[in-house]
């Protein structure tokens, strides 16, 4: 393999050339592959990927869509022999895959986050990628109480809150600590925090489904507490500005990045303003923070003490009362500063084009 100007391994002339669906003439250093990316981040960044003209790859344990231009890959990420073929070729890799945060499954957490960043970064080396941007999560430092305008180097928690949050502190230390400029294997981690947008699978139907069973009258405190939004379009521009500013001299090389809307709100605020665009009434009834956080703690032992014998998923889980009820926002200075990263999209318009994309989710569809 040869060094472009940046610093960049290209592949040899034979694979400079590619065709995709319509597109043609893919620079080897535009083709990459997004594991995870039949989920909701991932799909998003894939249409915007093919939009900028990349050549793209997905790897993922199920394909829920098809899009012309598209090679699916499908299996899953712990299995190396399945990872290899969709790497080859590559030089860029996104790792966006994990099981769902509300699942409470300590071992699926642990085989996919950590035991399959691991085979990711390992096959990544092994195929001759050069870079891998890992879609980790703001949550790596929260605890379960306040933190205003955090910055990066705040550090990850030491009582972390649930298996998802310990794995993903686990995966992202995993990544950022391969990163390693002499053998041109370059890593960054993208911090987003509370994501939402169209098809996102949880947070705007978890919502709904609360409020149709009519629990969703309540403000979990004051209802004060700031918090971020992310709209899922500035989550992808973070993560493919990551991708282009990662060069062996870039002050990104083996860092982690929030990026958020940068526009702290309300948590209560944005949960009626999105219900009320849906149809269905805002919360107005106050309890204390304490009282439902102590009950959520109890719910959740009860159902781990059970759970040999009957199966239930309460709404309101310790991760979700923590959430609701405290101030969790995040500075992305180091994002502006050390990539240019500004938000493509205001949290007003996001939660419009949000609200217009779930019709079947509207009260008395
Ligand atoms: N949604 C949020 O608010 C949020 C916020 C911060 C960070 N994140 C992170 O963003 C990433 C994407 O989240 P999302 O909301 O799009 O979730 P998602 O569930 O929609 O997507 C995750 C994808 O990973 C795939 N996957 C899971 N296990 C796999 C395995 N063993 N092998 C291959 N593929 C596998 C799933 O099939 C799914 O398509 C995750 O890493 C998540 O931790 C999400
Ligand atoms: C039942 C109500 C009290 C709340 C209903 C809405 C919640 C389902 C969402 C509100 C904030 C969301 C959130 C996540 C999941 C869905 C909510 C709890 C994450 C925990 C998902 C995983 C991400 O990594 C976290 C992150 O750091 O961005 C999310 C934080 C916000």
């Amino acid at each position: 393999q040869r060094e472009d100007e940046q610093g960049e391994k290209t592949a040899p002339p034979s694979h400079q050339l590619s065709f995709i669906g319509a597109r043609c003439c893919v620079q080897s250093n535009k083709r990459c592959t997004v594991i995870g990316g039949s989920g909701f981040l991932g799909r998003h960044l894939v249409e915007k990927l093919l939009e900028r003209g990349y050549s793209v790859s997905v790897f993922d344990i199920r394909q829920s869509y098809e899009l012309p231009g598209v090679t699916f890959y499908q299996g899953d990420l712990c299995d190396k022999r399945t990872l290899l073929p969709a790497l080859q070729d590559v030089s860029l890799v996104f790792h966006c895959a994990s099981p769902a945060p509300g699942s409470d499954n300590r071992e699926l957490f642990e085989r996919v986050n950590i035991l399959g960043t691991r085979t990711v970064i390992e096959a990544c080396v092994e195929a001759g990628v050069q870079k891998l941007v890992l879609t980790s999560s703001a949550s790596v430092v929260f605890e379960g109480t306040d933190i205003k305008n955090g910055r990066e180097d705040l550090p990850y928690a030491k009582k972390p809150i649930d298996y998802y949050t310990q794995t993903k502190i686990e995966q992202e230390k995993l990544v950022l600590a391969a990163c390693d400029t002499e053998k041109n294997f370059l890593t960054v981690a993208i911090r987003p925090h509370g994501i939402f947008g169209p098809r996102d699978p949880q947070l705007v139907p978890i919502l709904v489904d609360t409020a149709r069973r009519g629990k969703m009258k309540f403000i979990i405190g004051d209802g004060t507490n700031l918090v971020d939004f992310t709209f899922v379009e500035n989550v992808v521009h973070g993560h493919i500005l990551a991708a282009e500013h990662l060069r062996p001299s870039s002050p990104i090389c083996g860092k982690p990045y929030h990026i958020t809307n940068d526009e702290p709100v309300r948590f209560w605020d944005f949960m009626s303003e999105v219900l009320m665009g849906l149809g269905y009434a805002a919360p107005r009834y106050h309890l204390p923070y304490t009282l439902v956080y102590g009950l959520a703690l109890l719910l959740w032992l009860l159902a781990l003490v059970l759970r040999p014998l009957v199966s239930f998923k309460p709404t309101f889980t310790p991760m979700r009362v923590a959430l609701a009820g405290t101030h969790h926002y995040y500075s992305c200075e180091r994002a502006k500063q050390d990539m240019g990263y500004k938000p493509v999209i205001g949290l007003k318009e996001g939660i419009t084009l949000t609200v217009q994309s779930y019709p079947h989710l509207r009260r008395g569809a």
